[in-house]
């Protein structure tokens, strides 16, 4: 298996980096710098946001391929805000649905997302199998994670999303822009998000960053061997 994990930044690259025992090496590629880890894993701090993370993951598909060795599954992974009361800070989700939240239009109606305006796709899906073994391994539960390019601040945004989108549990602002990525070089894609704040209201100060990162860790660990010994084809 040659696997590329992509989280925002660096200390979430580092949390997925401590579920392995190995040191990792730095590869340079043009407009990347990857972790490279024994066994077929490569580790990106691909960036904030859905824009650069899409650009930076494109660019490790490309190296791998052009490489000789493409990459056979990518995975979205940090931590996100979760919806209360379903995914409280600490927990897991695994998405079985990558949605972009706010790729649209506006209308005096409501939202429009891009596809009821004809082109583009607004949720990537990844392998059904794969999320219920995550889901079993980790114990991560299963729903639709939000990518958005701002992150929810107010109690009427968190519920605006959630009547939009009943199934969501999660929201970052990089797996949408990954598995857009992915979609284009044909790799699956997952994605994982260790909570460490509520969606809703901002309050920066009651985030805990540090426990939804030893989450991450621990969730890598159980979730290494499940990916591991996955069959790409057995989609
Ligand atoms: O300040 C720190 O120490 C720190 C450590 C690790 C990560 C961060 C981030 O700010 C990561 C940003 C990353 O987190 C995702 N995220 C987290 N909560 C939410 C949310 O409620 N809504 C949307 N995104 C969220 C997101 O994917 C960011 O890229 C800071």
């Amino acid at each position: 298996m040659h696997l590329l994990v992509a989280t925002a930044v660096s200390v979430e690259r580092d949390a997925v980096a401590r579920a392995f025992p190995a040191p990792g090496t730095e590869v340079s590629r043009p407009g990347i710098t990857l972790h490279r880890l024994p066994d077929g894993w490569d580790l990106l701090a691909a960036g904030v946001g859905p824009a650069r993370a899409a650009a930076s993951t494109a660019a490790a598909l490309t190296a791998a391929a052009l490489d000789g060795r493409p990459y056979d599954l990518v995975v979205s992974a940090g931590i996100g805000g979760g919806f209360a009361p379903e995914a409280p800070v600490g927990s897991l989700v695994v998405a079985d649905a990558i949605t972009a939240a706010d790729l649209g239009a506006e209308t005096a109606d409501g939202f429009l997302p891009v596809t009821d305006l004809g082109f583009g796709t607004v949720t990537h899906l990844p392998p059904a199998p794969l999320v219920r073994a995550a889901a079993e391994a980790t114990g991560a539960r299963p729903g639709t994670v939000l990518t958005g390019s701002t992150v929810t601040g107010t109690a009427a945004r968190a519920a605006l999303l959630r009547e939009r989108h009943p199934g969501a549990l999660a929201e970052a602002m990089e797996g949408f822009g990954v598995a857009e990525a992915a979609a284009a070089h044909g790799v699956p894609v997952l994605e994982l998000r260790a909570v460490s704040n509520p969606v809703g209201p901002r309050d920066r100060a009651a985030w805990r960053i540090g426990e939804a990162l030893a989450a991450l860790t621990d969730a890598v660990g159980k979730l290494a061997p499940v990916l591991e010994s996955w069959k790409p084809h057995e989609r």
